[in-house]
């Protein structure tokens, strides 16, 4: 009977690879923000998918199958099979479960996915011990690993912990190794007085030979590149606010699970200041954290919360006075990594999964938009009063 299920669930995934993610070219008709991946992109990453080293497995495939129905010919819109029809039902489920999602988003997932299943064929080992991981490029990370704990510890406190793209290269590349090390927790904490003070107004200085537009392209994929690395963290992942915390730093607080932030913190997200729009999925998780008119408050009007509203707002899970913080919260995380490492992915699993879909749309949108923001008068001149010292938050 084994035998014969495994046959039956053989037959039935390699036909999910088969001809329909075969297809080459599908002269659709692109539409919507530039940022989004391109009808070739999807051709390429169709491509990819043949080419992967490693069987993704049938869940993974099945959300292949879906999201390039949807991509291809849009919500699900075909009679549902019968109850026999085991696999075709199967599928159908798959693509009627993306409801309404548009077909741009379909295909930039379709490409994500890809993209992040050809980065993990191609890492070395899956268990990768903490001693054998490849440790940043430069010192302003530094990562470590004990008591079962993965600590990704910004650390440039002279610059108030600001991210630099290398940081945020450097960041990608610690959670991916995270999510495979024999840690149960992983924490983001922050070294000095501030948390992070968001990213770095001097990336915006170093123009590539494209000029704005190519820096604005890439720094858009590099921020959807991270942001996707938290929507899909496997493990635990802990904020440990250690203080204030700036732009990004906050926004991608909606995608931890834990954040424990000294009394001394503070969470600001000054786009409308910056010319900017938010990003790290919060123009999605704040109004669902906090409801529409606090999440506006702070996203649109750039309201700096102290750490005590934040938690009554529901973005902090606890306070500690500054004095106790390290002490207290570190014990806490040391007890908790000791509970079974499975249980807690499992749970995490259930708790996040059906959103995820939505998670990596939002992300998409935001990151498109800010590509446009960041070509904008308006964020330009934000940007050049910071660096000529005129403004300061
Ligand atoms: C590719 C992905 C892109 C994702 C986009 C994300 C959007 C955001 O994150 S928006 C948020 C951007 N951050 C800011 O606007 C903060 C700017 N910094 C400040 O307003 C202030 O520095 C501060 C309020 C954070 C701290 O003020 P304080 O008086 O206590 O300290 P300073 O003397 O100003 O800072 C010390 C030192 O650090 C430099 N610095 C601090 N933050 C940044 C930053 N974000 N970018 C670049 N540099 C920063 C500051 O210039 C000082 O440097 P010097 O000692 O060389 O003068």
């Amino acid at each position: 009977m084994a035998g014969l299920a495994g046959r039956f669930a053989r037959r039935w995934f390699s036909g999910l690879l088969g001809s329909p993610l075969q297809v080459p070219a599908l002269g659709l008709h692109v539409r919507g923000p530039a940022m989004l991946a391109s009808q070739k992109d999807f051709n390429n990453a169709v491509s990819q998918v043949k080419l992967l080293k490693e069987d993704p497995g049938n869940e993974v495939k099945l959300k292949l199958y879906a999201l390039y129905k949807q991509a291809t010919e849009g919500p699900c819109n075909v009679p549902k099979p019968g109850m026999l029809d085991f696999i075709n039902k199967t599928k159908w489920d798959a693509w009627n479960a993306l409801g309404s999602l548009s077909k741009e988003a379909a295909r930039q997932n379709y490409v994500d996915l890809v993209s992040r299943l050809s980065a993990s064929s191609e890492s070395p080992s899956p268990e990768a011990p903490a001693a054998d991981r490849k440790q940043p490029e430069s010192d302003s990370l530094v990562v470590t690993s004990e008591d079962g704990i993965t600590t990704i510890r910004l650390n440039r406190p002279a610059k108030k912990n600001a991210l630099t793209t290398q940081m945020y290269h450097d960041i990608i590349a610690a959670l991916q190794a995270a999510s495979k090390d024999e840690s149960a927790i992983t924490v983001l904490t922050g070294s000095g007085d501030y948390y992070c003070s968001g990213n770095d107004l001097t990336n915006f200085t170093h123009l590539p030979a494209g000029g704005l537009e190519e820096m604005a392209r890439s720094a858009a994929a590099l921020l959807r590149d991270f942001v996707n690395c938290f929507i899909d963290f496997p493990k635990p992942l802990v904020a440990v606010v250690n203080g204030p915390a700036v732009g990004i730093s906050v926004t991608i607080l909606g995608l931890f699970d834990v954040v424990y932030a000294t009394d001394r913190a503070s969470f600001h997200t000054p786009f409308s200041h910056l010319g900017q729009s938010p990003e790290g999925c919060s123009s999605y998780t704040f109004p669902k954290i906090m409801g529409s008119s606090k999440a506006a408050e702070m996203l649109l009007f750039g309201k700096k919360l102290t750490a005590q509203e934040a938690c009554a707002q529901g973005l902090v899970t606890e306070v500690f006075p500054d004095g106790t913080f390290q002490k207290e919260v570190w014990a806490r995380l040391k007890a908790y990594s000791k509970l079974p490492p499975n249980a807690m992915r499992i749970s995490k699993q259930i708790i996040r999964n059906r959103e995820k879909e939505k998670l990596h749309a939002v992300n998409a949108e935001e990151s498109s938009v800010l590509r446009e923001r960041w070509q904008s008068d308006e964020c330009m001149n934000a940007i050049a009063s910071f660096l000529s010292r005129k403004a300061k938050l």
